[in-house]
């Protein structure tokens, strides 16, 4: 159970918020401008210390304060021990993160509390570009082996030497050698770590999806940002004239992305509005259940308007895998009704009424 209780200060319209939330399915309704998405947005910012709506942190603190405050107590580890946590941060953009009386890291606080957001954003895991699919890729290679955050430093690291030299337009042979090698051991190792998590999600995202998309197969596959033929040594060297031209570096896993396709066709430009949610949605429930599977504990679920374009059929499978991913899950709806009948006898479910920034006690 990680969230046990939950305090937000100053995060948009909630001046001052308490909920005690549900281990299972907690669900947030209220009228549009409520405040629905706030406290989604509060509860991303205690777990990443970012909002999932806005670059511009400014936009989250509330007009006419200094700084926002989201406090809460969280069995993370699932023990039934639980322990302060705190995330602050003010206009200057500082944040401050305190964890069982200790200043922690963005990266252990991360570690901690993995946050999973379904939005209306989260469809352009089809249709954005291959940095939107790098980013979901990312997250389940973070969370399934400690040694990714490492190497993605590593890596970008010496991308960024490799893209300065280039933009300064000459190298010599051999530094170019040095920062190449460099490069490739990064960049090899990995990927190394997608392709084995890829590995590993597919499996999941094709059983949920057979449930809740009869009659479709989606081809879902890796592309490592170079031709792997070739292997990444000679690519470099092949491309090296083209990148010194345009002073970047045109290959390696800074170009990796995901490839899904229906019928050899890519699946965004096949399938409907409806059908691209219900694919997306299961590649989100797939990455909760390898969570679990790998972990033993639970991700958060952060769903913002579910029963927007999934229908009764859907959104009742949609339901029935949520509860399988064994995770609390903070929903909101402009509607109570259109989210009751969905939820087995055992799922742990809670109603909040927000109205104006407030919970109604109604
Ligand atoms: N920095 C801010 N300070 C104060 N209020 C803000 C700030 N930013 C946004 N708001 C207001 O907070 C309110 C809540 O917005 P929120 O997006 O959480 O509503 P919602 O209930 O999710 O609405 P909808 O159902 O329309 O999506 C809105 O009225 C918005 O104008």
């Amino acid at each position: 159970m990680p969230i046990t209780q939950l305090n937000i200060r100053a995060v948009r319209n909630l001046s001052e918020l308490s909920l005690s939330p549900s281990p299972g399915i907690n669900i947030i309704h209220g009228p549009n401008g409520s405040g629905k998405s706030s406290v989604l947005e509060a509860i991303h910012m205690l777990g990443l210390c970012r909002s999932f709506r806005t670059n511009k942190l400014n936009h989250l603190i509330q007009t006419g304060a200094s700084q926002c405050t989201v406090f809460a107590q969280v069995d993370a580890m699932g023990t039934g021990a639980s322990q302060p946590l705190g995330v602050e941060r003010n206009l200057e953009s500082d944040c401050r993160i305190r964890y069982a009386g200790n200043n922690i890291d963005i990266t252990t606080l991360a570690e901690l509390l993995p946050v999973q957001v379904i939005n209306a954003e989260t469809f352009m895991i089809l249709e954005g570009s291959p940095a939107v699919r790098r980013q979901f890729l990312d997250w389940g290679s973070f969370h399934s082996n400690p040694e990714f955050i490492r190497l993605w430093r590593g890596f970008r690291r010496v991308l960024k030497q490799r893209n300065s030299l280039l933009k300064y337009g000459k190298i010599e042979q051999r530094i170019r050698a040095v920062w190449d090698q460099e490069f490739i051991s990064y960049a090899e190792q990995l990927n190394t770590l997608r392709e084995l998590y890829i590995e590993a999600l597919k499996p999941e995202f094709d059983v949920i999806l057979a449930d809740l998309l009869e009659g479709v197969s989606i081809d879902l596959s890796f592309s490592p940002g170079w031709d792997k033929k070739r292997g990444l040594d000679q690519v470099l060297n092949d491309n090296f004239e083209r990148d010194l031209r345009q002073g970047y570096t045109s290959a390696g896993p800074q170009r990796a992305d995901l490839r899904l396709k229906v019928d050899g066709h890519t699946a965004a430009e096949r399938l409907s509005r409806g059908q691209k949610k219900i694919v997306v949605s299961s590649l989100k429930l797939a990455q909760g259940v390898l969570f679990y599977k790998l972990n033993s504990r639970a991700c958060i679920y952060l769903i913002d308007d579910l029963p927007s374009e999934l229908d009764q059929q859907h959104s009742r499978l949609f339901c029935h895998y949520l509860e399988k991913t064994a995770s609390q899950c903070f929903i909101t709806s402009v509607d109570k009704e259109a989210l009751t009948g969905y939820w087995s006898d055992q799922a742990e479910l809670r109603f909040f009424n927000i109205q104006e920034g407030a919970f109604s006690t109604q």
